[in-house]
């Protein structure tokens, strides 16, 4: 079944699920790419960060080639990371992640966070904090070099990722060109329902990171809350339509009105992760897995917890 398309509020339209891209390993990730377009994927969340965007691009590049899929029927989102928030490097840093791809352009690019940060030594990619420091850094600032990247025809929409609503807020009060997205975690430990309310107010669409609670997150530790897939609660409701307990809690992400991004390098869970647009949750069934609302977050990144604009010690 087609993944829907949702209309964006600059006029573009976006697919209304994806494949996460954080942790795909190079030596798989264009296998998996293409893979994923044959399973029917459309839209990518890749990241400078996630050091891959060469492969994804070689694999997406040969899926346009052999005919496939035609460019403008794929949308390919990237993030600037935090270290390249000054204004005037902001159009460099997006020239250097199409460069990448070996694309012409991206179809969004987001802040990867509000924080700004400057290195204190080489960037490691698996610990990006670890040689970096705060910048206080004007992110309303950053804005205007993303705009740049729009009028310069590097990406068709821009957009946030981790963004609190007051740091929403603040962008609509500068912008000219609107975000069309709010790229934030969200999972049944995490439903987000206001911040979720407060973007759409806006016409800012929110996708879902992380939205399998990322079991294999690298700073995991023991007794840190993981996500069950096989909760009895999550498989008496897949029983009912066939389906399994990842499928079931992406569908419930999917219906809290956003667009789910989850990652997956296995052929069965690429396939598997995306067959969710043949069911409905009732309320009822949403009510059961509202339950597991507690307010955890996977990806906190307390390493950045100084920073003035740190997202999180803000409740919405
Ligand atoms: N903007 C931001 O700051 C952030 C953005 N992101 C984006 O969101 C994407 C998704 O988030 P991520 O943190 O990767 O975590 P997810 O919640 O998507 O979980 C991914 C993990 O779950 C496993 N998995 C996938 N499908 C299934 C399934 N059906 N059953 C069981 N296990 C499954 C994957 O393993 P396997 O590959 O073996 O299937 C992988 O280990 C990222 O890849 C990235 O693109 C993530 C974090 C922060
Ligand atoms: O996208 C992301 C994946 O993981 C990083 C941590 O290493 C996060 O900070 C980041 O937002």
């Amino acid at each position: 079944m087609a993944t829907p398309l949702i209309s964006l509020n600059n006029g573009m339209k976006m697919p209304a699920f994806g494949l996460g891209t954080w942790q795909a390993a190079t030596g798989e990730v264009g296998e998996v790419v293409k893979q994923a377009i044959e399973a029917g994927y459309r839209m990518f969340d890749c990241a400078w960060l996630y050091s891959n965007e060469k492969e994804i691009g070689e694999g997406l590049r040969e899926k346009i080639n052999d005919g496939s899929v035609k460019r403008e029927d794929l949308f390919v989102v990237t993030k600037l990371w935090n270290t390249f928030h000054r204004e005037n490097e902001v159009v460099a840093a997006c020239k250097e992640s199409l460069k990448n791809f070996g694309l012409d352009y991206v179809d969004c690019y987001l802040i990867h966070w509000p924080c700004s940060q400057r290195l204190t030594g080489e960037l490691n990619p698996t610990l990006p904090f670890a040689n970096a420091v705060d910048d206080e850094y004007d992110f309303t600032k950053t804005w205007k070099g993303m705009e740049e990247c729009v009028r310069l025809g590097l990406a068709k929409s821009i957009g946030l990722s981790n963004f609190n609503s007051q740091q929403v807020k603040r962008i609509m009060e500068k912008c000219t060109i609107k975000p069309v997205v709010n790229q934030i975690e969200v999972t049944p430990f995490l439903n987000q329902r206001k911040l979720i309310k407060f973007c759409n107010d806006l016409g800012i669409k929110i996708m879902a990171y992380s939205p399998l609670a990322s079991p294999t997150r690298g700073w995991l530790k023991p007794g840190d809350l993981v996500l069950s897939f096989n909760d009895p609660k999550l498989l008496a409701i897949g029983n009912k339509y066939g389906k399994t307990g990842a499928q079931v809690v992406l569908r419930y992400v999917y219906q809290q009105s956003t667009i789910p991004i989850p990652k997956s390098s296995n052929a069965q869970r690429l396939k598997q992760n995306i067959d969710i647009f043949d069911f409905e949750l009732t309320d009822e069934e949403l009510r059961t897995i509202d339950q597991f609302n507690c307010g955890v977050r996977v990806c906190s990144a307390e390493d950045m917890i100084n920073n003035s604009e740190y997202p999180f010690n803000f409740k919405e």
